[in-house]
C-alpha cells in the first residue's frame, strides 16, 4: 500500500486539518500518517483557540515516520508560525522527501489567522522551493503573487508570477471566485474552476459548483487527495483531475453537521454504492 504523510494542524471538529487529510487518504486507498504542527479548538462556526507545538516535537514526529515507513507523498497544511515553516522545511530536506504538496493555509474559512502575518516570507523563500505543487486559494494566491484576482484572466497571470519563483506546479483554487460571476462559462452554468500551471502550460479543472454551504475543509481535502494520487503514481494533471472528482463528490454528497459551515462527506463513494 502507498503511504502519505500529512504535516498539518488538528481540527477538533474533524472537518479540516489532519482529520480531513487522514479520511481522504483512507478513502483513496492510501495509508495516512500524521505530524501535528498545532492543535486548534474549532468547530463549524469558528476557531476558538490555537496551540502551536514546539519545533523539536514536530521534527521528531516527521523523523519517526520517515525512519520507519517512508512516505510516498507528503501534504503540508497549517504551519502557524515562521519557526514551524523553517523546521518543517529542514525536516523535508534532511529526510529527502518527495511528492510534496503544499497547501499554504493562511486564514480559515471562518476568518481566523492560521499562519502568522510575518511567516509569509519564510513560506515563500524556504518552503515553497521544496514543493512539487502548491495549492493556494484566491486570497492566498493574491498574497503570493502580490496582485488582486477578480477574474480567470487574473488567475492565469497570478499563477505565472507564483510559478516564476520556484520549480513546482501551481494550482489556484477558484472556489472564492465561483458564484461571483467571474467564473461563468458560456452556458451560464456556474462552475468551481481551478487553474493548474505546470511545466509552463495552463490547464483548467472545472466542476459543477454545488449549492451547499457545508464546505469546511475543501482545501485540505483537495491537497491530501492530490498527495494520495501522486503517491499511487499519477502524474500531476491526472492527480489534480482525480482529486477534484473525489472532492466534488464529497461536497455533493452533503452532510449537514454543526451550526455553521459543516464538513464534507468523505465516505461518499461507499454511501452511493449502499443506496
Ligand atoms: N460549492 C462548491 N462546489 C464545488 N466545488 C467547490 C465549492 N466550493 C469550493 N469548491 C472547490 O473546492 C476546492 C477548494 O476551494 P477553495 O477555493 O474554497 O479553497 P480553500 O479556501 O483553500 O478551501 P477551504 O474552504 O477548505 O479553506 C477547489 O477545488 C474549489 O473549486
Ligand atoms: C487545522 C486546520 N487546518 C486548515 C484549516 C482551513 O480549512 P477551512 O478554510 O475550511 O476552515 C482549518 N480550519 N483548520
Amino acid at each position: 500500500m502507498k503511504t502519505v504523510l500529512t504535516i498539518a494542524g488538528s481540527d477538533s471538529s474533524g472537518g479540516a486539518g489532519i482529520q480531513a487529510d487522514l479520511k481522504t487518504m483512507t478513502e483513496l486507498g492510501t495509508f495516512g500518517m500524521s505530524a501535528i504542527t498545532a492543535i486548534t479548538a474549532q468547530n463549524t462556526c469558528g476557531v476558538n483557540a490555537v496551540l502551536a507545538l514546539p519545533c523539536d516535537m514536530i521534527s521528531a514526529q516527521i523523523d519517526a515516520v520517515c525512519d520507519d515507513i517512508f512516505p510516498d507523498a507528503v501534504k503540508i497544511g497549517m504551519l502557524a508560525n515562521s519557526q514551524i515553516v523553517e523546521c518543517v522545511a529542514a525536516s523535508i530536506k534532511k529526510n529527502a522527501m518527495k511528492n510534496i504538496v503544499l497547501d499554504p493555509v493562511m486564514v480559515s474559512t471562518s476568518g481566523h489567522r492560521l499562519l502568522d502575518d510575518d511567516a509569509s516570507d519564510a513560506l515563500i523563500n524556504v518552503l515553497m522551493p521544496l514543493a512539487d505543487i502548491i495549492t493556494p486559494n484566491i486570497p492566498e494566491a493574491e498574497c503570493l503573487a502580490g496582485m488582486k484576482i477578480a477574474s480567470k484572466a487574473d488567475m492565469i497571470k497570478a499563477a505565472g508570477i507564483i510559478a516564476g519563483s520556484f520549480d513546482g506546479a501551481v494550482l489556484i483554487k477558484g472556489g472564492h471566485l465561483a458564484n461571483t460571476g467571474a467564473n461563468c462559462i458560456e452556458d451560464s452554468t456556474n462552475v468551481a474552476a481551478d487553474l493548474l500551471y505546470h511545466g509552463g502550460q495552463t490547464q483548467w479543472f472545472e466542476a459543477e459548483f454545488v449549492d451547499n454551504p457545508n464546505t469546511h475543509g475543501t482545501g485540505c481535502t483537495l491537497s491530501s487527495a492530490i498527495a494520495s494520487e501522486l503517491a499511487k503514481g499519477a502524474d500531476m494533471p491526472e492527480a489534480v483531475r482525480k482529486a477534484k472528482a473525489y472532492l466534488t463528490g464529497a461536497i455533493k454528497a452533503g452532510l449537514n453537521l454543526g451550526k455553521g459551515r459543516g464538513p464534507l462527506n468523505h465516505a461518499w463513494q461507499n454511501t452511493i454504492s449502499d443506496c
